[in-house]
């Protein structure tokens, strides 16, 4: 428990070998951790086949490492089954170490994210609302399919000008192939082989190394979700019908002159990223929505309320009504807080640390607990409920996660997306709540049956499938539906 002279932080007994193996968590391991800090104290150590682990759960701390000492702390823990095998460190940024390749990827997208770029999104996002809005009239009961859709073919066009189908889209379906992939591979304590990296040499062949094929079949595809869209832009380019996009503006960047590989994977990357990080994010998020609103109506008539008086009905909300639909604001915190979609979040360090007397070892898992902070009740007055008035400045005012970009991290791996984000969301809480009522599901009684609130954890926090009634609020609504929708596309 010494090393250097200094204590590891404390944290629950560990047994020989797999030290904390069996206290690891398989549901809901954010509460876990933040109810072992009210034990331990906020920085909590534990071991797993002599990997350690650190978490964090409290906003000092997390600040204290990932944005005071950010030139440390900004480095992805080393994932043997996830970033190696699978390849991921190589296919998103995400999972990438700090470093050369990781600032040549994290400036790519940094262009693609500039002001004057996000300004000319805008109309994209709009239309890609419009159009999820047109969804939800012909086939409510898929909502969850056409959030992930609108989500998705936002990415796709402005990234690689394609445009996907209104339903079942390949394209769409192969990022949550991909998503799925991604959360086997990197999940905590599930592969013997993130604490024993040597396993990774064994032959394929061998009983027990199924892992090995599973490893391989799931890099190809991991692979193909990024190789696929880019070789398209390139082919569309030399048929000389590729759409305006991030990828095509870089490879003509430098007059149609081929990029080098190395250049050439740095896009790739760089591109697949905005497409592996961009849809489930949003999609967790609008989810949560939908579900709020099904469960508490007095805080959906609020919001529609909010958008009757200042938008009326014969128009939809743009992104310059933001400042004047607060309430809306307040529902879109309230999302970000109560859903944490990135509950608990990995960083590393190459050399050890000392914090607050205790060592951190390098090749420690750090890990942020983004969800404890975001629920903790000395910041948030129940912070189990949901309550969008919490962020009222004339009522208690609370801590604003977004304003202190918090759920979207700390320090230099902060998400890049934020603002783009913003407004989808904004664009598509908004339209939403003009168009449609929510309402839960109702039983052969006529009862209300919404299920209890239940998560599926991967790196990315999501509810599990509920159904909610999605119905027009009349006529006159969907008729504005039909009418802004042509009208951005004959504009676009
Ligand atoms: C609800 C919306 C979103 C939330 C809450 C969110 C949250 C986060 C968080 C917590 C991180 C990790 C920060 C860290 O490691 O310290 C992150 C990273 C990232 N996000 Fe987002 N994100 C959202 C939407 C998006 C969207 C729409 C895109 C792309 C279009 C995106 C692209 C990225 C990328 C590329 C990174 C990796 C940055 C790096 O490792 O350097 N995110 N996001």
């Amino acid at each position: 428990r010494f090393q250097r002279g200094y204590p590891l932080p404390p944290g629950p007994k560990s047994l020989p070998i797999i030290g904390n193996l069996h206290q690891i968590p398989r549901k809901d391991p954010y509460k876990v951790y933040r109810d072992w800090s009210e034990v331990y104290g906020p920085v909590i150590y534990m071991r797993v086949f002599g990997r350690n682990f650190v978490i964090l759960n409290s906003l000092k701390a997390i600040s204290d490492l990932f944005e005071k000492r950010s030139v440390k702390y900004s480095t992805r823990p080393n994932s043997v089954m996830g970033g190696m095998l699978v390849g991921r460190e190589q296919t998103a940024i995400i999972f990438m170490k700090y470093g050369p390749k990781w600032k040549q990827t994290r400036q790519l997208i940094h262009g693609w994210m500039s002001q004057r770029a996000l300004d000319r999104y805008i109309p994209m996002q709009s239309l890609a609302s419009y159009h999820l809005l047109q969804n939800l009239l012909e086939d409510p009961d898929h909502f969850a399919d056409h959030i992930r859709n609108s989500a998705g073919s936002i990415i796709l066009k402005l990234t690689y000008g394609l445009d996907c189908k209104r339903f079942n889209d390949p394209w769409i379906a192969m990022s949550e192939e991909v998503q799925r992939i991604t959360a086997i591979a990197t999940e905590p304590g599930r592969w013997l082989v993130d604490s024993f990296p040597w396993l990774r040499f064994v032959p394929s062949f061998l009983p027990g190394a199924g892992f090995l094929r599973w490893a391989k079949e799931s890099r190809k595809v991991a692979y193909q979700l990024v190789r696929s869209p880019f070789d398209k832009v390139k082919q569309d380019l030399r048929d000389g019908v590729a759409s305006s996009s991030f990828v095509l503006e870089q490879l003509l960047q430098d007059s149609g002159s081929l990029k080098s590989p190395e250049e050439e994977e740095a896009l790739i990357c760089a591109a697949g990223s905005l497409y592996a990080a961009g849809i489930d994010t949003i999609v967790s998020t609008m989810r949560m929505l939908f579900y709020i609103m099904a469960r508490y109506p007095e805080i959906q008539r609020i919001a529609q309320e909010e958008i009757d008086t200042v938008i009326g009905s014969h128009r939809l909300a743009t992104i310059q009504d933001r400042e004047s639909l607060p309430y809306i604001g307040y529902l879109i915190k309230e999302l970000f807080r109560f859903n944490a979609v990135a509950h608990l979040v990995p960083h590393s360090l190459d050399e050890d640390d000392i914090y607050e007397g205790y060592i951190i070892p390098r090749g420690t898992w750090v890990i942020a607990n983004i969800w404890a902070v975001l629920h903790d009740a000395s910041t948030y007055k129940d912070p189990e409920k949901f309550n969008p008035e919490r962020f009222n400045p004339s009522g208690n005012g609370e801590m604003d996660p977004t304003y202190v970009a918090f759920c979207v991290g700390l320090g230099r791996r902060f998400c890049p997306a934020y603002h783009f984000s913003q407004t989808t969301i904004f664009l598509n809480v908004t339209h939403i709540l003009s168009v449609f009522n929510i309402l839960p599901p109702a039983n052969s009684n006529g009862e209300d049956c919404l299920p209890a609130m239940e998560f599926d954890v991967g790196h990315i926090r999501a509810l599990r499938p509920f159904n909610c009634r999605v119905i027009p609020r009349s006529r006159d609504h969907e008729e504005l539906v039909n009418h802004a929708t042509t009208m951005s596309e004959t504009s676009y």
